[in-house]
C-alpha cells in the first residue's frame, strides 16, 4: 500500500487541477490547489506538503522563479514543473532552480502518475537541492516544438547537472552533437573545456596516444611527453563521436575510465585519475556492433545507462517549420514570417530527409539564395538526398572493419598465433570461391579465369575446405 501524502497542485486551469486531484486522491493521497504562486506559497506554509506540482505559467508571478520558494516552504519537497511550452530553457531553468521533474502538457495520465511516483519516493529521502546558478542559455541553439524533442529537452535537462555518461544516439544530423554541447553548456563543467572527438578521423596507428597521451620514448616517434585529448579536457566533457568506430584495444581502456575514472599515458605505468564527463554519439546499431564483436558488451552496458535518443526529422516534421525560421533568421533574411507558407511547408513535410536537420539546413540556405528574399517555393530547393537503401558505408569500408574487427579479437584470443595469415585466408576464401562458382555455374575454368589463378590451385583450394562444384 502507498503512504499518503498531501499534494499541492498550484495550476491556473481548473481541468488540470480537477484531473490531477482525481488522479492523486484515487492512489489515497489528500489534494489541495491553488491557482497562483502566491496562493500556492500561503497554501504550502499552513500545510505539510509532501510534493507540489507546479505550472510555470501563473498569472502574477511565474512558476520557475517561484520554485525556490515552494522549497523553502515545504523543506524542499520534490516539485514536478508542468508547462505547455516546454522548451529546452524551461526545462533546465526548471532543474536547476530544483525542480524534480518535468511534465510537458498535454501530459498522459499515466506519464503523470509514474513522475509523481518516482517524486514521492524521494520525498521520503529529502536533501538540501544543488545551489541554484543564474542561466546562461541561448534559446536558439537547440529548436524544437515536436513532442519528441520537448522530451529530449527534458532529458537533457534531467542529466546535465550530473556527471553521467550519456549514450547519443539518432541518424546522421538528427543533432546528436548539438545535444552533447547543450548537455555541457548546462552542466556544472560548463566553464571547463568541451572537447568533441571522432576516432575515425584520428590517426589508428596513434588513437591511444591522442586520446590518453604518451611518455617520451613510447614509441618510435615519441620525442616528448605528451599530454592527450583527456587530460586537455580535464574539468569539463568529452564528446567521442561515433564510438562504435573506437578499436577495441582503445574501448578497454575507456572502460576504465568510465569505471575507475582512471588510465595510464601510452609507455607509463603510472595511473592518471581523469576528472572528465564523457559522452558518446552513434549513428550506427551497437546492438548489432555487439553481436559481432566490434563492440564490447561491457562497455555497451556502461554506456547506455543514460541514452538520448533523437528520432529522425520525417518522424518530427513539426519541428520542420520552425527549424527553416530558425535557419533563415541565423541567415538574416527578410521578412522570414512571409517566407515559408503553410503549402511550401506541406511540400517540406512529405520529403524524406534522409540527411535529417543537417540537409534541411543546407537546403534552406540554398533555397535562401535562389530566391534572392522573396517568399521561398518548393523549387528554390535542391533535390532530395538518396535514400536510406543507399548503404551510408561503402561496402569497402564496411569489410576493412570487419577485417579489423576479425584481426584484433583473433590477436587477443592468441597473442602467441603463428598462423594469422592462414587463419584470415580459411575465413574468407571460401566465401570468394563458393560466390564466383556460383556465378559461373560450377564451371572451374571460368572460376579460375575469373580469380585469376590456376585451375589446379583452384581445385586444391575447394578441396581443402570442402568446397564442391555445385
Ligand atoms: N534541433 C536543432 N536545432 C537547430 N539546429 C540543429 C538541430 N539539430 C541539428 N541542427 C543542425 O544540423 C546540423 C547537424 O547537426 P549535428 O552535427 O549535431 O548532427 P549529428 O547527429 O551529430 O550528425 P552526424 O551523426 O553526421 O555527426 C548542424 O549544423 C546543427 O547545428
Amino acid at each position: 500500500m502507498t503512504t499518503a501524502h498531501t499534494i499541492l497542485v498550484v495550476d491556473d486551469e481548473p481541468s488540470i487541477c480537477w484531473a490531477l486531484e482525481k488522479m492523486l486522491t484515487s492512489e489515497g493521497h489528500e489534494v489541495i490547489t491553488g491557482s497562483s504562486a502566491e496562493e500556492g506559497l500561503r497554501l504550502a506554509a499552513q500545510n505539510d506538503v509532501s510534493m507540489v506540482i507546479l505550472d510555470v505559467r501563473l498569472p502574477k508571478e511565474d512558476g520557475i522563479s517561484a520554485l525556490p520558494k515552494f522549497l523553502e516552504a515545504t523543506d524542499n519537497a520534490p516539485i514536478i514543473i508542468i508547462t505547455a511550452f516546454g522548451d529546452l530553457e524551461t526545462a533546465v531553468a526548471a532543474v536547476k532552480n530544483g525542480a524534480t521533474d518535468y511534465l510537458t502538457k498535454p501530459f498522459k495520465l499515466e506519464d503523470a502518475l509514474r513522475t509523481c511516483r518516482t517524486a514521492l519516493q524521494k520525498s521520503a529521502h529529502r536533501t538540501a537541492p544543488a545551489a541554484t546558478q543564474p542561466m546562461d542559455i541561448d534559446p536558439s541553439v537547440l529548436v524544437g516544438t515536436s513532442p519528441a524533442m520537448q522530451q529530449v529537452f527534458r532529458q537533457i535537462a534531467l542529466v546535465a547537472d550530473s556527471d553521467l555518461s550519456v549514450l547519443i544516439t539518432g541518424e546522421t544530423g538528427t543533432g546528436k552533437e548539438l545535444v552533447a554541447a547543450a548537455i555541457h553548456r548546462h552542466s556544472r563543467r560548463a566553464d571547463g573545456p568541451y572537447i568533441p572527438i571522432a576516432p575515425v578521423a584520428l590517426n589508428p596507428d596513434l588513437i591511444e596516444s591522442e586520446l590518453f597521451g604518451h611518455v617520451k620514448g613510447a614509441f618510435t616517434g615519441a620525442s616528448d611527453d605528451r599530454a592527450g585529448l583527456f587530460e586537455r579536457a580535464e574539468g569539463g566533457t568529452v564528446l567521442l563521436d561515433e564510438i562504435g568506430d573506437l578499436p577495441l584495444g582503445t574501448q578497454v581502456k575507456l572502460l576504465r575510465v568510465l569505471e575507475q575514472g582512471q588510465y595510464c599515458r601510452v609507455g607509463d605505468v603510472k595511473p592518471r585519475t581523469a576528472n572528465v564527463r564523457i559522452l558518446a554519439a552513434t549513428n550506427s546499431d551497437l546492438h548489432e556492433d555487439v553481436a559481432t564483436n566490434a563492440f564490447r558488451e561491457d562497455l555497451f552496458h556502461r554506456l547506455t545507462g543514460v541514452q538520448i535518443h533523437l528520432p529522425p526529422l520525417r518522424d518530427r516534421v513539426e519541428d520542420i517549420g520552425p527549424l527553416c525560421r530558425h535557419f533563415l533568421a541565423a541567415m538574416k533574411y527578410a521578412d522570414i514570417e512571409s517566407a515559408v507558407d503553410d503549402e511550401l511547408l506541406e511540400q517540406l513535410h512529405s520529403r524524406p530527409w534522409h540527411g535529417n536537420i543537417r540537409e534541411l539546413k543546407n537546403a534552406v540556405g540554398h533555397a535562401a539564395v535562389v530566391s534572392r528574399g522573396r517568399k521561398l517555393t518548393i523549387d528554390d530547393f535542391p533535390e532530395p538526398k538518396p535514400g536510406r537503401d543507399a548503404p551510408t558505408t561503402s561496402p569497402v569500408l564496411a569489410m576493412e572493419k570487419s577485417i579489423r574487427v576479425w584481426s584484433e579479437n583473433a590477436i587477443e584470443a592468441n597473442p602467441d598465433s603463428v598462423t594469422l595469415h592462414s587463419d584470415y585466408l580459411a575465413a574468407t576464401e571460401p566465401t570468394l570461391l563458393r560466390t564466383v562458382m556460383k556465378h559461373t555455374g560450377g564451371n572451374r575454368a571460368k572460376a579460375a579465369e575469373m580469380l585469376g589463378i590456376h585451375r589446379g590451385t583452384l581445385r586444391d583450394r575447394m578441396k581443402a575446405y570442402g568446397i564442391d562444384d555445385q
